[in-house]
């Protein structure tokens, strides 16, 4: 017999892969260890012969081709799974399901952005529905309603200087208006001439190239004489934004595809809802009817954010979810970013389950004794208690759940990177319910996609009034006199100050002056305990002011603490200062917040911008607003990452927006239906004869390349698993064998990629195609090599791909072998379902 052919190793390192697009598809098989295709067990010592010759050949042999695709793939395919914690299932989503999911981004859309603008969805559909051309205009109508993200640009508002894009031209500088014979013009700078524009087609063309408050200066100016620079730039933006959308709706499918049998609605589920003491605002009502849908009719485990305004009663959205899932069997987890906020829901919590003594609440932080832990962790391991609250501690490894199903987070974006992990590996497997005040944006921008469910409450409780927000340099009169205001209203008061260190000073003050008040302390250095007792005579009213950081910031709901000063309101954030004042007014009673910072001549711009806007911003939900501004102040990087910032910044905020909705609302057209394996017609001439050498070798010649057919005509997978295990028995295989397996790649490869027919002519090779050119181009934008990318064009229904010199069959193989595989491995998820 003749020597077996060398087995080759797996590569030591092939290039990684530079697309951040993950394959739905592409998953690893099984491991087999007989599998159906290799020879029967009495073969075996021939063959450990073999792979024993094989493998000491192995080493001097470079990796051939097949191995070198199999290997990418399987890496793409590992990088995947590692990215995505939820990627538990094997299977490729199917049409109808993907259908589906579509059409639900599509509701979330619609809903995601009425409500942003607050016009109650009656233009969502024609917007998202739009067509190329108009689709953008009309979206860009609908978003100027009510909201600032993707306005229409009003020629008349717009300030000499400022940035503006315009949709053929590029971006350019706004000079003036200015009129000439009785016209109204715009007159705007670009980088070689001035350009003059009818104000009414201004109103048409115009985008602003920043966020609104944002100074962002372009690279550069357009040209008027090359358009063609431009028109490059925008491609390149609009290339991106549908890279970006297919990135988001894989992610949303991948978290589609998990599945837990729907909870069934409790009887005392309406008895329940009937004890909430007041009456459900509209938005309270719908964010009851979304969690309830999630909960009792999806087969896809929750995974919802309620964003709504401070102090808009988003914790009766989670108590509600709380008792569905309670209801079944299961646990709740109510993690809080602060041990006060974490005692507030536990006492809120305790108090609405108390009709239901079965139902066991628990409170667990790092503030309680190592007696206490243990003991809890014991009782909620054998399913003595059912909802827990408490502070990032119960992510503490020790704990373990008897029957966890719901995690309710609120406020999210306090926690650290560790535990927002942590946080999303449950979403693979449970139910979680987010509740978010002041959206960070990019949460706002995903649910304003559609590709995250989303409530949003922007309806107050009756009742409620808009804090009075004054903003002036600090002053002991002032500051005193509101203190005494409240005070003598019978009301309490929150001392806030950036930093630890001002405390003191501020507590001296307040004693010298308020001698006869009692006064509290909150900081976050102080001991858990410490400021919990603190909280709660404040809570009881037995302390009248609470001296504090931003450590209240978050939740605390005191009715009785209606005015609130701010010193050194300078030093924070925009949405701190919101989620602040959020704290008064949380009652019938006005409320009033003195936000005072200490020098105006030493204030920065962008703090003189933040208590600009916080002033501005005072009416009753105002938070998206406020995010918004927020975005426009930190600029567009905070809403994207680094790598969009960049494709931002070519075609500014405004149009990338258009082109994003435009996009989504043909999410469905980057979608590549492959077609059956049998109908890819391959004209190649190669029939290659393997030799008697090797048929002798093999142990049942027929039966394998009958299985290595069909292998190929079940899916890519299954083939590689065929070579792999080929080779692994039998070592690697000679020219023949490999160029016949090679045949059966491209056609599998050809067959996933949509291509009925490949056939060459002279130079150029022609490939059928039902792709469309969103896709194709999409795909060699993406490919890794270069050569392949520039040889291919799209024409018609067909690829062409042009080569320099005629090639003989065996080597065209090749060539197609080479650049299907670069086409397969980058072509996106949503691409494939
Ligand atoms: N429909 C309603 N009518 C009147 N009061 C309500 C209503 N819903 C909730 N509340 C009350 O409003 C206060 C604030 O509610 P809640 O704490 O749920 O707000 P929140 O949205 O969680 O605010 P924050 O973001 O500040 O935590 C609570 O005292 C709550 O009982």
């Amino acid at each position: 017999m003749a020597a077996p052919p060398a087995r080759v190793p797996p590569p030591a390192a092939f290039r990684p892969h530079p697309h951040p697009l993950l394959l739905l598809r592409l998953r690893p098989p099984p491991a087999r260890i007989f599998p159906a295709c290799l020879p029967p067990p009495r073969c075996l010592r021939r063959l450990a012969v073999a792979a024993a010759t094989a493998t000491a050949a192995a080493a001097s042999v470079a990796p051939d081709d097949i191995s070198q695709l199999n290997y990418r793939l399987r890496a793409i395919a590992r990088r995947r799974d590692a990215a995505s914690a939820a990627s538990t299932s094997a299977s490729p989503v199917d049409p109808a399901q993907a259908e589906a999911y579509l059409r639900m981004i599509r509701d979330q859309q619609r809903l995601g952005l009425s409500q942003l603008r607050g016009d109650g969805g009656a233009g969502g559909e024609a917007e998202l529905d739009a067509d190329e051309e108009g689709g953008g205009e009309r979206a860009r109508k609908g978003m100027a309603a009510g909201s600032s993200l993707g306005h229409r640009v009003d020629p008349r508002e717009l300030e000499p200087g400022e940035y503006v894009v315009h949709k053929k031209v590029g971006v350019g500088k706004f000079a003036c208006i200015s009129a000439e014979d009785g016209v109204d013009y715009v007159f705007i700078q670009y980088a070689d001439a001035m350009a003059k524009l009818a104000v009414d087609q201004a109103a048409r063309m115009l985008y602003r190239y920043n966020l609104p408050h944002e100074k962002k200066r372009p690279r550069n100016l357009s040209k008027l004489s090359d358009p063609s620079t431009w028109e490059k730039r925008r491609l390149k933006g609009k290339l991106a934004v549908q890279k970006m959308v297919v990135n988001l709706m894989e992610l949303y499918l991948q978290r589609m595809r998990q599945s837990r049998p729907p909870y069934t609605k409790p009887v005392a589920l309406d008895e329940f809802a009937a004890e909430f003491p007041y009456e459900p605002t509209p938005d309270q009502c719908q964010a009851f009817i979304d969690v309830e849908k999630d909960l009792t009719e999806r087969e896809t485990p929750m995974d919802r954010l309620i964003c709504g305004d401070v102090g808009f009663g988003k914790t009766e959205v989670a108590m509600r979810a709380i008792f569905i899932v309670v209801s079944a069997g299961y646990q709740a987890m109510v993690l809080a970013p602060t041990v006060i906020l974490a005692k507030q829901h536990y006492d809120v919590m305790t108090e609405r389950f108390a009709n239901y003594p079965d139902i066991k609440v628990a409170m667990f932080s790092g503030a309680q004794s190592k007696e206490e832990k243990d003991d809890l962790i014991t009782k909620i391991k054998s399913g003595d208690l059912h909802i827990i609250v408490g502070t990032h501690a119960v992510l503490t490894e020790r704990m373990a759940y008897n029957n966890l199903g719901l995690l309710v987070v609120d406020e999210e974006q306090k926690f650290g990177v560790q535990q927002k992990e942590k946080i999303a590996s449950y979403k693979a497997s449970i139910d979680v319910l987010t509740l978010s005040a002041t959206p960070i944006p990019r949460t706002l921008y995903l649910a304003l996609t559609g590709f995250r469910d989303a409530s949003l409450m922007s309806t107050p409780p009756p009742e409620r009034v808009a804090v009075k927000t004054y903003v002036s340099a600090f002053s002991k009169e002032r500051a005193l006199s509101a203190i005494k205001f409240e005070l003598q209203r019978g009301g309490q008061v929150f001392y806030v100050v950036p930093r630890i260190k001002a405390i003191d000073d501020v507590l001296q003050f307040l004693k010298d002056s308020l001698p006869d008040v009692p006064i509290a302390v909150a900081h976050g250095k102080k001991m858990s305990k410490n400021i919990q007792f603190a909280m709660e005579k404040f809570a009881s009213g037995e302390v009248k002011i609470l001296v504090c950081t931003h450590i209240i910031e978050s939740g605390i709901d005191i009715a009785n603490a209606n005015t609130m000063i701010v010193q050194f309101a300078e030093l924070f954030g925009l949405a701190q200062l919101y989620q602040l004042r959020g704290r008064v007014g949380r009652s019938e009673r006005e409320g009033f917040a003195y936000l005072f910072y200490t020098d105006k001549s030493l204030l920065s711009r962008v703090a003189t911008d933040r208590l600009g806007a916080i002033e501005e911003h005072s009416e009753l939900g105002q938070g998206f607003h406020v995010a918004e501004k927020d975005m426009g102040i930190r600029g567009f990087g905070s809403l994207f990452g680094d790598q969009q910032s960049g494709d931002v910044a070519n075609v500014g905020i405004d149009l990338f927006f258009d082109m994003l909705f435009d996009s989504l609302s043909k999410v469905d057209q980057f979608c590549l239906v492959p077609i059956p394996y049998k109908d890819v017609q391959l004209d190649i001439n190669i029939s290659p004869h393997l030799s008697s050498e090797y048929i002798s070798y093999l142990e049942n010649p027929v039966e394998l390349l009958n299985e290595a057919a069909k292998a190929a005509e079940k899916d890519l997978w299954t083939l590689i698993q065929f070579t792999e295990d080929l080779r692994r028995r039998y070592g690697k295989e000679p020219r023949d064998m490999e160029l016949l397996l090679k045949k059966l790649y491209v056609r599998r490869m050809a067959a996933d990629l949509g291509i009925t027919r490949v056939y060459p002519s002279g130079k150029t090779i022609f490939m059928k195609t039902n792709m469309n050119k969103k896709v194709f181009r999409l795909m060699t934008e993406a490919m890794t090599s270069e050569t392949h990318r520039n040889s291919l064009s799209f024409v018609g229904k067909e690829i062409k791909a042009e080569l320099l010199v005629s090639l003989p069959d065996t080597l065209l193989l090749n060539w197609l072998f080479h650049c299907l595989a670069d086409c397969y491995a980058v072509i996106p998820a949503l691409v494939k379902y």
